[in-house]
Protein backbone atom coordinates (compact mmCIF):
# COMPACT_ATOMS: atom_id res chain seq x y z
CA UNK A 1 0.00 0.00 0.00
CA UNK A 2 2.89 2.02 0.77
CA UNK A 3 4.99 1.40 -1.76
CA UNK A 4 2.12 2.06 -4.17
CA UNK A 5 1.69 5.65 -2.48
CA UNK A 6 5.32 6.17 -3.30
CA UNK A 7 4.55 5.63 -6.57
CA UNK A 8 2.02 7.62 -7.32
CA UNK A 9 3.65 10.79 -5.15
CA UNK A 10 6.31 9.97 -7.65
CA UNK A 11 4.32 10.35 -10.65
CA UNK A 12 2.41 13.08 -9.81
CA UNK A 13 5.44 15.34 -9.25
CA UNK A 14 6.88 14.07 -13.00
CA UNK A 15 3.74 15.08 -14.34
CA UNK A 16 4.09 19.12 -12.22
CA UNK A 17 5.91 21.69 -14.10
CA UNK A 18 9.60 22.71 -13.68
CA UNK A 19 10.92 26.37 -13.69
CA UNK A 20 12.67 27.44 -16.73
CA UNK A 21 15.75 28.13 -14.90
CA UNK A 22 16.61 24.76 -13.82
CA UNK A 23 15.88 22.65 -16.89
CA UNK A 24 14.89 24.93 -19.51
CA UNK A 25 11.26 23.57 -19.31
CA UNK A 26 9.08 26.97 -19.16
CA UNK A 27 5.98 27.23 -16.64
CA UNK A 28 3.91 28.81 -20.10
CA UNK A 29 4.86 26.07 -22.05
CA UNK A 30 3.56 23.84 -19.77
CA UNK A 31 0.43 25.36 -19.48
CA UNK A 32 0.04 25.61 -23.11
CA UNK A 33 -0.04 21.70 -23.23
CA UNK A 34 -2.12 20.89 -20.49
CA UNK A 35 -4.76 23.50 -22.37
CA UNK A 36 -4.14 21.76 -26.15
CA UNK A 37 -4.83 18.34 -23.78
CA UNK A 38 -8.16 19.77 -22.33
CA UNK A 39 -9.63 21.17 -26.05
CA UNK A 40 -8.53 17.67 -27.60
CA UNK A 41 -10.80 16.00 -24.79
CA UNK A 42 -13.60 18.17 -25.17
CA UNK A 43 -13.23 17.93 -29.01
CA UNK A 44 -13.01 14.42 -28.86
CA UNK A 45 -16.37 14.50 -26.63
CA UNK A 46 -17.56 16.47 -29.21
CA UNK A 47 -17.07 14.60 -31.85
CA UNK A 48 -18.16 11.29 -29.70
CA UNK A 49 -21.42 13.03 -29.05
CA UNK A 50 -21.88 13.72 -33.17
CA UNK A 51 -20.87 10.68 -34.12
CA UNK A 52 -23.46 9.22 -31.22
CA UNK A 53 -26.01 11.32 -32.52
CA UNK A 54 -25.54 10.26 -36.32
CA UNK A 55 -25.13 6.44 -35.32
CA UNK A 56 -28.37 6.45 -33.55
CA UNK A 57 -30.50 8.39 -36.36
CA UNK A 58 -28.83 6.27 -39.14
CA UNK A 59 -27.44 3.48 -38.28
CA UNK A 60 -29.15 2.36 -34.90
CA UNK A 61 -30.89 -0.96 -35.56
CA UNK A 62 -33.77 0.37 -34.28
CA UNK A 63 -33.96 2.89 -37.05
CA UNK A 64 -36.49 2.24 -39.19
CA UNK A 65 -39.05 2.37 -35.45
CA UNK A 66 -40.83 5.93 -35.37
CA UNK A 67 -40.46 9.09 -33.05
CA UNK A 68 -39.18 12.29 -32.92
CA UNK A 69 -36.06 13.41 -34.44
CA UNK A 70 -34.89 14.63 -30.68
CA UNK A 71 -36.15 11.41 -29.03
CA UNK A 72 -34.32 9.54 -31.64
CA UNK A 73 -31.17 11.09 -31.54
CA UNK A 74 -30.30 11.58 -27.35
CA UNK A 75 -32.16 10.45 -24.26
CA UNK A 76 -32.32 14.25 -23.65
CA UNK A 77 -35.51 14.69 -24.64
CA UNK A 78 -37.50 11.89 -22.59
CA UNK A 79 -35.44 12.65 -19.62
CA UNK A 80 -36.44 16.00 -20.07
CA UNK A 81 -40.28 15.29 -19.64
CA UNK A 82 -39.73 12.62 -16.59
CA UNK A 83 -38.87 15.38 -14.58
CA UNK A 84 -40.81 17.92 -15.63
CA UNK A 85 -43.59 15.23 -14.44
CA UNK A 86 -45.34 15.21 -18.01
CA UNK A 87 -44.07 11.78 -18.83
CA UNK A 88 -47.09 9.97 -20.10
CA UNK A 89 -49.34 12.87 -21.33
CA UNK A 90 -45.78 13.87 -23.63
CA UNK A 91 -45.81 9.42 -24.71
CA UNK A 92 -49.43 9.57 -25.22
CA UNK A 93 -49.06 12.81 -27.71
CA UNK A 94 -46.11 10.79 -29.36
CA UNK A 95 -48.24 7.75 -29.76
CA UNK A 96 -51.33 9.99 -31.03
CA UNK A 97 -48.60 11.38 -33.91
CA UNK A 98 -46.14 7.96 -34.35
CA UNK A 99 -49.02 4.80 -34.34
CA UNK A 100 -48.68 2.07 -32.01
CA UNK A 101 -44.93 1.79 -31.56
CA UNK A 102 -43.04 4.63 -31.09
CA UNK A 103 -38.96 4.63 -30.24
CA UNK A 104 -39.09 7.99 -27.51
CA UNK A 105 -35.11 7.23 -26.79
CA UNK A 106 -32.38 5.98 -29.05
CA UNK A 107 -32.60 2.34 -27.57
CA UNK A 108 -35.95 2.50 -25.97
CA UNK A 109 -38.99 1.72 -27.77
CA UNK A 110 -43.36 2.15 -25.84
CA UNK A 111 -46.43 0.25 -27.24
CA UNK A 112 -49.88 0.64 -26.87
CA UNK A 113 -50.80 -2.75 -28.93
CA UNK A 114 -52.20 -5.38 -26.42
CA UNK A 115 -50.26 -8.44 -27.97
CA UNK A 116 -47.71 -6.69 -26.37
CA UNK A 117 -48.95 -8.22 -22.82
CA UNK A 118 -48.37 -11.85 -24.23
CA UNK A 119 -45.23 -11.63 -25.94
CA UNK A 120 -43.62 -9.55 -23.23
CA UNK A 121 -45.07 -10.07 -20.30
CA UNK A 122 -46.60 -13.39 -20.52
CA UNK A 123 -45.69 -16.77 -18.62
CA UNK A 124 -44.30 -18.04 -21.83
CA UNK A 125 -41.95 -15.29 -22.56
CA UNK A 126 -40.99 -14.05 -19.26
CA UNK A 127 -38.00 -15.95 -19.23
CA UNK A 128 -36.38 -14.51 -21.82
CA UNK A 129 -37.36 -10.26 -21.15
CA UNK A 130 -35.59 -9.23 -18.36
CA UNK A 131 -36.60 -6.44 -16.02
CA UNK A 132 -34.53 -3.45 -17.33
CA UNK A 133 -31.89 -2.70 -14.61
CA UNK A 134 -31.24 0.62 -14.46
CA UNK A 135 -34.57 1.43 -13.92
CA UNK A 136 -35.45 -1.11 -11.02
CA UNK A 137 -32.00 -0.10 -9.46
CA UNK A 138 -30.06 -2.60 -6.87
CA UNK A 139 -32.15 -3.98 -4.04
CA UNK A 140 -31.41 -1.80 -1.23
CA UNK A 141 -31.67 -4.54 1.78
CA UNK A 142 -28.89 -5.95 -0.07
CA UNK A 143 -28.89 -9.44 -1.85
CA UNK A 144 -30.50 -12.23 -2.35
CA UNK A 145 -32.98 -9.38 -3.74
CA UNK A 146 -37.11 -9.57 -3.12
CA UNK A 147 -39.45 -9.79 -5.60
CA UNK A 148 -39.21 -7.14 -7.31
CA UNK A 149 -35.92 -7.21 -8.32
CA UNK A 150 -34.73 -10.96 -8.23
CA UNK A 151 -33.95 -12.81 -11.35
CA UNK A 152 -36.40 -15.17 -12.56
CA UNK A 153 -35.65 -18.40 -10.42
CA UNK A 154 -35.32 -16.54 -7.25
CA UNK A 155 -38.42 -14.25 -7.85
CA UNK A 156 -40.72 -17.87 -8.49
CA UNK A 157 -39.52 -19.60 -5.49
CA UNK A 158 -40.20 -16.24 -3.40
CA UNK A 159 -43.83 -15.49 -5.21
CA UNK A 160 -45.08 -19.26 -4.69
CA UNK A 161 -44.26 -18.52 -0.85
CA UNK A 162 -45.76 -15.54 -0.30
CA UNK A 163 -48.56 -15.77 -2.40
CA UNK A 164 -50.52 -17.73 0.07
CA UNK A 165 -51.13 -14.65 2.07
CA UNK A 166 -53.15 -13.20 -0.67
CA UNK A 167 -54.81 -16.25 -1.58
CA UNK A 168 -58.96 -15.96 -1.83
CA UNK A 169 -58.79 -18.12 1.21
CA UNK A 170 -56.59 -15.42 2.91
CA UNK A 171 -58.78 -12.51 2.03
CA UNK A 172 -61.96 -13.91 3.74
CA UNK A 173 -59.58 -14.36 7.27
CA UNK A 174 -58.36 -10.79 6.93
CA UNK A 175 -62.09 -9.62 6.47
CA UNK A 176 -62.80 -8.87 10.04
CA UNK A 177 -59.52 -6.60 9.76
CA UNK A 178 -60.34 -4.37 7.22
CA UNK A 179 -63.54 -3.67 8.32
CA UNK A 180 -62.30 -2.54 11.10
CA UNK A 181 -60.49 0.26 9.75
CA UNK A 182 -63.05 1.21 7.27
CA UNK A 183 -64.85 1.83 10.58
CA UNK A 184 -62.80 3.68 12.03
CA UNK A 185 -62.58 6.17 8.60
CA UNK A 186 -66.02 6.59 9.03
CA UNK A 187 -65.73 8.09 12.52
CA UNK A 188 -62.58 9.90 11.28
CA UNK A 189 -63.65 11.64 9.12
CA UNK A 190 -67.52 12.68 11.00
CA UNK A 191 -65.34 13.92 13.46
CA UNK A 192 -63.07 15.63 11.17
CA UNK A 193 -65.66 17.23 8.85
CA UNK A 194 -67.10 18.43 12.23
CA UNK A 195 -64.10 20.25 13.54
CA UNK A 196 -62.80 21.83 10.24
CA UNK A 197 -65.54 21.59 7.70
CA UNK A 198 -63.69 20.48 5.23
CA UNK A 199 -61.53 17.30 4.59
CA UNK A 200 -58.55 16.01 2.29
CA UNK A 201 -60.00 12.92 1.20
CA UNK A 202 -57.01 11.93 -0.36
CA UNK A 203 -55.14 11.73 3.06
CA UNK A 204 -57.59 9.96 4.72
CA UNK A 205 -57.89 6.93 1.60
CA UNK A 206 -53.64 7.52 2.19
CA UNK A 207 -54.30 6.97 6.07
CA UNK A 208 -56.31 3.60 5.38
CA UNK A 209 -54.86 1.98 2.95
CA UNK A 210 -51.66 2.54 5.20
CA UNK A 211 -53.08 1.31 8.50
CA UNK A 212 -54.43 -1.75 6.58
CA UNK A 213 -51.07 -2.94 5.05
CA UNK A 214 -49.46 -1.98 8.12
CA UNK A 215 -51.29 -4.46 9.83
CA UNK A 216 -50.83 -6.90 7.54
CA UNK A 217 -47.23 -6.07 7.25
CA UNK A 218 -46.21 -5.60 10.59
CA UNK A 219 -49.05 -6.99 12.85
CA UNK A 220 -50.23 -3.54 14.25
CA UNK A 221 -51.18 -0.05 12.50
CA UNK A 222 -49.51 3.05 11.50
CA UNK A 223 -52.06 4.99 13.81
CA UNK A 224 -52.39 6.97 11.06
CA UNK A 225 -56.41 7.37 11.04
CA UNK A 226 -56.50 6.96 15.02
CA UNK A 227 -54.23 10.25 15.15
CA UNK A 228 -56.10 12.04 11.76
CA UNK A 229 -52.32 12.60 10.23
CA UNK A 230 -49.24 11.25 8.67
CA UNK A 231 -46.51 9.87 10.73
CA UNK A 232 -42.69 11.41 9.47
CA UNK A 233 -42.04 8.26 7.78
CA UNK A 234 -44.98 8.12 5.87
CA UNK A 235 -43.98 11.77 5.09
CA UNK A 236 -40.82 10.98 4.17
CA UNK A 237 -41.98 8.08 1.56
CA UNK A 238 -44.46 10.74 -0.79
CA UNK A 239 -41.26 13.22 -0.28
CA UNK A 240 -38.69 10.98 -1.55
CA UNK A 241 -41.01 9.55 -4.40
CA UNK A 242 -39.87 13.01 -6.56
CA UNK A 243 -36.15 12.35 -5.79
CA UNK A 244 -36.60 8.75 -6.65
CA UNK A 245 -37.76 9.77 -10.06
CA UNK A 246 -34.60 12.25 -10.24
CA UNK A 247 -32.38 9.67 -9.42
CA UNK A 248 -33.72 7.63 -11.79
CA UNK A 249 -33.09 10.10 -14.54
CA UNK A 250 -28.99 10.46 -13.07
CA UNK A 251 -28.64 6.77 -13.28
CA UNK A 252 -28.69 6.95 -16.64
CA UNK A 253 -25.21 9.14 -16.39
CA UNK A 254 -22.82 6.92 -14.66
CA UNK A 255 -20.20 9.94 -14.41
CA UNK A 256 -23.18 12.26 -12.53
CA UNK A 257 -24.27 8.53 -10.73
CA UNK A 258 -21.23 8.05 -9.22
CA UNK A 259 -20.20 12.22 -8.01
CA UNK A 260 -23.91 11.22 -6.48
CA UNK A 261 -23.23 8.72 -4.18
CA UNK A 262 -19.83 10.14 -3.36
CA UNK A 263 -20.90 13.12 -2.33
CA UNK A 264 -24.58 12.49 -1.38
CA UNK A 265 -24.90 14.79 1.94
CA UNK A 266 -24.35 12.33 5.14
CA UNK A 267 -28.00 13.66 6.76
CA UNK A 268 -29.53 12.33 3.21
CA UNK A 269 -27.38 8.70 3.56
CA UNK A 270 -28.50 8.73 7.45
CA UNK A 271 -32.05 9.36 6.91
CA UNK A 272 -32.37 6.38 4.17
CA UNK A 273 -31.11 4.33 6.64
CA UNK A 274 -33.40 5.35 9.17
CA UNK A 275 -36.19 4.99 7.00
CA UNK A 276 -35.27 1.43 5.89
CA UNK A 277 -34.16 0.33 9.62
CA UNK A 278 -38.25 1.45 10.43
CA UNK A 279 -39.70 -0.99 7.77
CA UNK A 280 -37.00 -3.83 9.11
CA UNK A 281 -37.41 -3.31 12.81
CA UNK A 282 -41.19 -3.46 12.92
CA UNK A 283 -41.26 -6.59 10.62
CA UNK A 284 -38.64 -8.60 12.86
CA UNK A 285 -40.71 -7.51 15.88
CA UNK A 286 -43.53 -9.04 14.26
CA UNK A 287 -41.69 -12.36 13.10
CA UNK A 288 -40.79 -12.60 16.79
CA UNK A 289 -44.53 -13.09 17.86
CA UNK A 290 -46.13 -16.22 17.88
CA UNK A 291 -49.90 -15.35 16.53
CA UNK A 292 -52.67 -16.68 14.59
CA UNK A 293 -53.86 -13.45 13.51
CA UNK A 294 -53.82 -13.62 9.68
CA UNK A 295 -51.74 -11.16 8.68
CA UNK A 296 -49.56 -11.82 5.94
CA UNK A 297 -46.80 -13.65 7.95
CA UNK A 298 -49.15 -16.20 9.67
CA UNK A 299 -49.50 -17.92 6.03
CA UNK A 300 -45.70 -17.47 5.15
CA UNK A 301 -44.87 -19.25 8.18
CA UNK A 302 -47.43 -21.99 7.90
CA UNK A 303 -46.43 -22.72 4.25
CA UNK A 304 -42.70 -21.90 4.72
CA UNK A 305 -41.95 -23.32 7.80
CA UNK A 306 -38.18 -25.42 8.73
CA UNK A 307 -37.85 -28.50 10.74
CA UNK A 308 -36.17 -25.51 13.57
CA UNK A 309 -39.10 -23.59 13.11
CA UNK A 310 -37.50 -20.71 10.95
CA UNK A 311 -38.66 -19.58 7.31
CA UNK A 312 -36.98 -21.93 4.65
CA UNK A 313 -38.17 -19.33 1.95
CA UNK A 314 -36.76 -16.22 2.86
CA UNK A 315 -33.93 -15.03 3.62
CA UNK A 316 -33.33 -11.54 5.91
CA UNK A 317 -32.85 -8.94 2.83
CA UNK A 318 -35.38 -10.98 1.09
CA UNK A 319 -38.03 -10.47 4.45
CA UNK A 320 -37.29 -7.14 4.80
CA UNK A 321 -37.20 -5.96 1.29
CA UNK A 322 -40.85 -7.75 0.10
CA UNK A 323 -41.70 -5.95 4.00
CA UNK A 324 -40.90 -2.15 2.25
CA UNK A 325 -42.32 -3.18 -1.34
CA UNK A 326 -45.63 -4.22 0.35
CA UNK A 327 -45.64 -0.48 2.20
CA UNK A 328 -45.18 1.37 -0.65
CA UNK A 329 -47.48 -1.03 -3.77
CA UNK A 330 -49.87 -1.94 -1.43
CA UNK A 331 -51.14 1.49 -0.05
CA UNK A 332 -50.22 4.30 -2.57
CA UNK A 333 -51.53 2.35 -5.58
CA UNK A 334 -55.01 1.71 -3.73
CA UNK A 335 -55.45 5.42 -2.15
CA UNK A 336 -54.82 6.77 -5.54
CA UNK A 337 -57.32 4.75 -7.33
CA UNK A 338 -59.84 5.44 -4.81
CA UNK A 339 -58.61 9.63 -4.93
CA UNK A 340 -59.48 9.45 -8.69
CA UNK A 341 -62.44 7.46 -8.70
CA UNK A 342 -63.89 9.83 -6.09
CA UNK A 343 -62.94 12.67 -8.39
CA UNK A 344 -64.74 11.39 -11.52
CA UNK A 345 -68.04 10.47 -9.90
CA UNK A 346 -67.70 13.89 -8.63
CA UNK A 347 -68.06 15.05 -11.92
CA UNK A 348 -70.93 13.70 -13.18
CA UNK A 349 -73.91 13.33 -10.42
CA UNK A 350 -75.96 10.99 -12.61
CA UNK A 351 -73.40 8.41 -12.75
CA UNK A 352 -72.60 9.27 -9.06
CA UNK A 353 -76.71 8.86 -8.16
CA UNK A 354 -76.44 5.64 -9.30
CA UNK A 355 -73.59 4.25 -7.44
CA UNK A 356 -74.95 5.81 -4.21
CA UNK A 357 -78.62 3.79 -4.90
CA UNK A 358 -76.71 0.51 -5.93
CA UNK A 359 -74.81 0.61 -2.88
CA UNK A 360 -77.61 2.29 -0.42
CA UNK A 361 -79.97 -0.47 -2.00
CA UNK A 362 -77.80 -3.71 -1.05
CA UNK A 363 -76.48 -2.39 2.34
CA UNK A 364 -77.61 -0.82 5.48
CA UNK A 365 -74.56 -0.63 7.58
CA UNK A 366 -71.22 -1.91 7.08
CA UNK A 367 -71.75 -5.04 8.96
CA UNK A 368 -73.78 -6.05 5.91
CA UNK A 369 -70.77 -5.88 3.57
CA UNK A 370 -68.83 -8.71 2.34
CA UNK A 371 -66.35 -10.02 -0.15
CA UNK A 372 -68.94 -11.90 -1.93
CA UNK A 373 -71.84 -9.01 -1.81
CA UNK A 374 -69.52 -6.34 -2.67
CA UNK A 375 -68.31 -8.59 -5.68
CA UNK A 376 -71.67 -8.75 -6.99
CA UNK A 377 -72.42 -4.53 -7.28
CA UNK A 378 -72.37 -4.35 -10.52
CA UNK A 379 -71.64 -0.91 -11.19
CA UNK A 380 -69.48 -0.49 -8.63
CA UNK A 381 -67.58 -2.88 -10.49
CA UNK A 382 -67.58 -0.66 -13.43
CA UNK A 383 -66.87 2.30 -11.88
CA UNK A 384 -63.25 0.92 -10.59
CA UNK A 385 -62.45 -0.62 -14.05
CA UNK A 386 -63.09 2.50 -15.68
CA UNK A 387 -61.15 4.09 -12.69
CA UNK A 388 -57.91 1.82 -13.48
CA UNK A 389 -58.46 2.29 -17.17
CA UNK A 390 -58.53 6.49 -16.92
CA UNK A 391 -56.33 7.05 -13.95
CA UNK A 392 -54.14 3.85 -13.84
CA UNK A 393 -52.40 3.84 -10.63
CA UNK A 394 -48.36 2.71 -12.40
CA UNK A 395 -49.37 5.57 -15.05
CA UNK A 396 -45.88 5.03 -16.79
CA UNK A 397 -43.78 2.12 -17.95
CA UNK A 398 -43.27 -1.17 -16.66
CA UNK A 399 -39.96 -1.79 -18.82
CA UNK A 400 -38.36 -5.00 -20.18
CA UNK A 401 -35.21 -5.76 -22.16
CA UNK A 402 -35.22 -8.27 -25.14
CA UNK A 403 -33.07 -10.90 -25.10
CA UNK A 404 -29.87 -10.68 -26.98
CA UNK A 405 -31.10 -12.82 -29.79
CA UNK A 406 -34.01 -10.41 -30.34
CA UNK A 407 -37.76 -11.30 -30.56
CA UNK A 408 -40.95 -10.79 -31.76
CA UNK A 409 -43.36 -8.10 -30.28
CA UNK A 410 -46.53 -7.59 -31.60
CA UNK A 411 -45.41 -9.03 -35.10
CA UNK A 412 -42.26 -6.39 -35.16
CA UNK A 413 -38.77 -8.11 -34.79
CA UNK A 414 -36.79 -6.37 -31.97
CA UNK A 415 -33.21 -6.41 -31.77
CA UNK A 416 -31.74 -7.77 -28.21
CA UNK A 417 -30.79 -5.06 -25.59
CA UNK A 418 -33.85 -3.03 -26.25
CA UNK A 419 -36.25 -1.30 -23.73
CA UNK A 420 -40.02 -2.29 -24.46
CA UNK A 421 -42.50 -1.35 -22.52
CA UNK A 422 -45.89 -1.08 -22.40
CA UNK A 423 -47.32 2.41 -21.48
CA UNK A 424 -50.48 2.06 -19.56
CA UNK A 425 -51.34 5.90 -19.63
CA UNK A 426 -50.82 6.19 -23.51
CA UNK A 427 -52.64 2.55 -23.82
CA UNK A 428 -55.85 3.49 -22.12
CA UNK A 429 -55.64 6.99 -23.40
CA UNK A 430 -55.92 6.45 -27.30
CA UNK A 431 -58.97 6.48 -29.23
CA UNK A 432 -56.93 3.07 -31.44
CA UNK A 433 -58.07 1.18 -28.74
CA UNK A 434 -61.41 3.49 -27.23
CA UNK A 435 -64.34 5.17 -27.92
CA UNK A 436 -64.24 8.55 -26.01
CA UNK A 437 -60.73 7.31 -24.41
CA UNK A 438 -61.11 10.86 -21.77
CA UNK A 439 -64.66 10.71 -20.57
CA UNK A 440 -64.89 8.73 -17.90
CA UNK A 441 -67.63 5.66 -18.57
CA UNK A 442 -68.36 2.87 -16.59
CA UNK A 443 -71.30 1.49 -18.39
CA UNK A 444 -68.92 0.71 -21.06
CA UNK A 445 -67.77 -1.99 -18.66
CA UNK A 446 -71.36 -3.42 -18.61
CA UNK A 447 -73.51 -5.03 -20.90
CA UNK A 448 -75.47 -2.14 -21.58
CA UNK A 449 -72.82 -0.10 -23.00
CA UNK A 450 -71.76 -2.96 -25.60
CA UNK A 451 -73.52 -1.23 -28.40
CA UNK A 452 -71.72 1.83 -27.88
CA UNK A 453 -68.82 1.01 -26.56
CA UNK A 454 -68.12 -2.84 -27.99
CA UNK A 455 -65.33 -2.22 -30.26
CA UNK A 456 -63.23 -0.94 -27.28
CA UNK A 457 -60.32 -3.13 -26.80
CA UNK A 458 -60.79 -3.90 -23.01
CA UNK A 459 -57.78 -6.44 -23.59
CA UNK A 460 -55.63 -3.51 -23.21
CA UNK A 461 -56.24 -2.66 -19.88
CA UNK A 462 -54.15 -4.88 -17.67
CA UNK A 463 -53.35 -1.99 -14.35
CA UNK A 464 -52.14 -4.52 -12.34
CA UNK A 465 -49.50 -6.11 -15.04
CA UNK A 466 -49.83 -9.67 -16.27
CA UNK A 467 -48.03 -12.91 -16.24
CA UNK A 468 -45.80 -14.29 -13.77
CA UNK A 469 -44.44 -10.83 -12.40
CA UNK A 470 -48.13 -9.06 -12.34
CA UNK A 471 -49.55 -7.54 -8.50
CA UNK A 472 -49.48 -9.55 -6.18
CA UNK A 473 -51.77 -7.81 -4.46
CA UNK A 474 -54.44 -8.16 -6.29
CA UNK A 475 -57.11 -9.65 -5.28
CA UNK A 476 -56.60 -7.53 -1.74
CA UNK A 477 -56.59 -4.08 -3.61
CA UNK A 478 -59.71 -5.12 -5.14
CA UNK A 479 -61.89 -6.03 -1.71
CA UNK A 480 -59.92 -2.98 -0.63
CA UNK A 481 -60.99 -0.63 -3.21
CA UNK A 482 -64.78 -1.91 -3.17
CA UNK A 483 -65.04 -2.09 0.93
CA UNK A 484 -63.64 1.53 1.26
CA UNK A 485 -65.97 3.49 -1.46
CA UNK A 486 -68.70 1.28 -0.56
CA UNK A 487 -68.36 2.68 2.23
CA UNK A 488 -67.67 5.84 2.16
CA UNK A 489 -70.90 6.34 -0.31
CA UNK A 490 -72.94 4.01 2.09
CA UNK A 491 -72.21 6.98 4.85
CA UNK A 492 -71.72 10.34 3.32
CA UNK A 493 -72.99 12.47 0.85
CA UNK A 494 -70.06 14.55 -0.99
CA UNK A 495 -69.47 18.06 -1.90
CA UNK A 496 -66.06 18.99 -3.84
CA UNK A 497 -64.02 22.05 -3.01
CA UNK A 498 -64.43 25.10 -5.51
CA UNK A 499 -59.84 24.16 -6.06
CA UNK A 500 -60.59 20.37 -6.37
CA UNK A 501 -62.63 21.06 -9.81
CA UNK A 502 -59.63 20.53 -11.43
CA UNK A 503 -57.95 17.94 -9.17
CA UNK A 504 -57.22 15.70 -11.89
CA UNK A 505 -54.48 18.00 -14.24
CA UNK A 506 -51.46 17.12 -11.86
CA UNK A 507 -47.95 16.08 -12.34
CA UNK A 508 -46.54 12.51 -12.51
CA UNK A 509 -43.43 11.50 -10.83
CA UNK A 510 -43.47 7.85 -11.65
CA UNK A 511 -46.58 7.95 -9.39
CA UNK A 512 -48.57 10.67 -9.60
CA UNK A 513 -48.35 13.96 -7.73
CA UNK A 514 -51.82 13.89 -6.27
CA UNK A 515 -52.35 16.81 -4.93
CA UNK A 516 -55.05 17.41 -1.46
CA UNK A 517 -58.99 16.79 -2.76
CA UNK A 518 -60.80 19.08 -0.29
CA UNK A 519 -64.25 18.18 0.66
CA UNK A 520 -67.63 18.64 2.14
CA UNK A 521 -69.22 15.73 3.38
CA UNK A 522 -72.92 15.08 5.26
CA UNK A 523 -73.34 11.72 7.28
CA UNK A 524 -76.42 10.27 5.74
CA UNK A 525 -79.35 10.32 8.04
CA UNK A 526 -78.68 14.09 8.99
C1 LIG B 1 -54.98 -0.41 -7.34
C2 LIG B 1 -53.98 -0.94 -6.71
C3 LIG B 1 -52.75 -1.54 -7.33
C4 LIG B 1 -52.25 -1.44 -8.60
C5 LIG B 1 -52.84 -0.70 -9.78
C6 LIG B 1 -51.02 -2.22 -8.64
C7 LIG B 1 -50.22 -2.36 -9.77
C8 LIG B 1 -49.08 -3.13 -9.83
C9 LIG B 1 -48.25 -3.28 -11.00
C10 LIG B 1 -48.48 -2.59 -12.34
C11 LIG B 1 -47.24 -4.11 -10.67
C12 LIG B 1 -46.08 -4.56 -11.59
C13 LIG B 1 -44.89 -3.67 -11.36
C14 LIG B 1 -43.67 -4.03 -12.19
O1 LIG B 1 -43.64 -5.02 -12.91
O2 LIG B 1 -42.72 -3.25 -12.09
C15 LIG B 1 -47.41 -4.49 -9.29
C16 LIG B 1 -46.56 -5.34 -8.60
C17 LIG B 1 -46.74 -5.65 -7.27
N1 LIG B 1 -47.76 -5.25 -6.44
FE1 LIG B 1 -49.33 -4.10 -6.94
N2 LIG B 1 -50.79 -2.77 -7.41
C18 LIG B 1 -51.84 -2.39 -6.58
C19 LIG B 1 -52.02 -2.77 -5.26
C20 LIG B 1 -51.24 -3.64 -4.57
C21 LIG B 1 -51.50 -4.12 -3.23
C22 LIG B 1 -52.71 -3.80 -2.36
C23 LIG B 1 -50.44 -4.90 -2.89
C24 LIG B 1 -50.31 -5.60 -1.56
C25 LIG B 1 -49.21 -5.87 -0.96
C26 LIG B 1 -49.53 -4.94 -4.02
C27 LIG B 1 -48.33 -5.63 -4.07
C28 LIG B 1 -47.53 -5.79 -5.20
C29 LIG B 1 -46.33 -6.57 -5.22
C30 LIG B 1 -45.72 -7.34 -4.05
C31 LIG B 1 -45.82 -6.50 -6.53
C32 LIG B 1 -44.57 -7.20 -7.07
C33 LIG B 1 -45.02 -8.57 -7.56
C34 LIG B 1 -43.91 -9.43 -8.10
O3 LIG B 1 -42.89 -8.90 -8.58
O4 LIG B 1 -44.11 -10.64 -8.06
N3 LIG B 1 -50.04 -4.16 -5.02
N4 LIG B 1 -48.55 -3.88 -8.80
Amino acid sequence: MLIAGEKMAAFYTSLRPRSADTNGYHEQGFLKEVNGIHKRLIYNKFLYVFLRVLYNLFLHPLRSFPGPLSSRATILASQRQIVKGSFPFWLNDLHLKYGPIVRYAPDELSTIDSRVWKDVYGHRTTNQFTKQKDFYGPDQYGNPAGLIRADNAGHARQRKLVSHAFSDKALKEQELILKGYVKLLVEQLTKASKQHGEVDMVRFYNYTTFDIMADLTFGEPLGLLQESKYIPWVSALFGSIQLLTVAGVIKRWPLLDGLLHRYLPKHLKEGRRQHMLFSSERVDKRMQRVTDRPDIWTYVMREGKDEDGGMSGLLPSQLHSNASTFMLAGTETTATELSGITYYLHQQPAKLARLKKEIRDAFTSVEDMTMTKLSQLEYLNACIEEGLRIYPPVPGLIPRETPDAGANVADRWVPGGTIVSIAHYPAYHSPSNFKDPDSFVPERWLPEGQQEYGSDNKEVVNAFSYGPRNCLGKNLAYHEMRLVLATVMLSFDMELSKEAEDWIHHECHILWAKPPMKAKLTPVGN
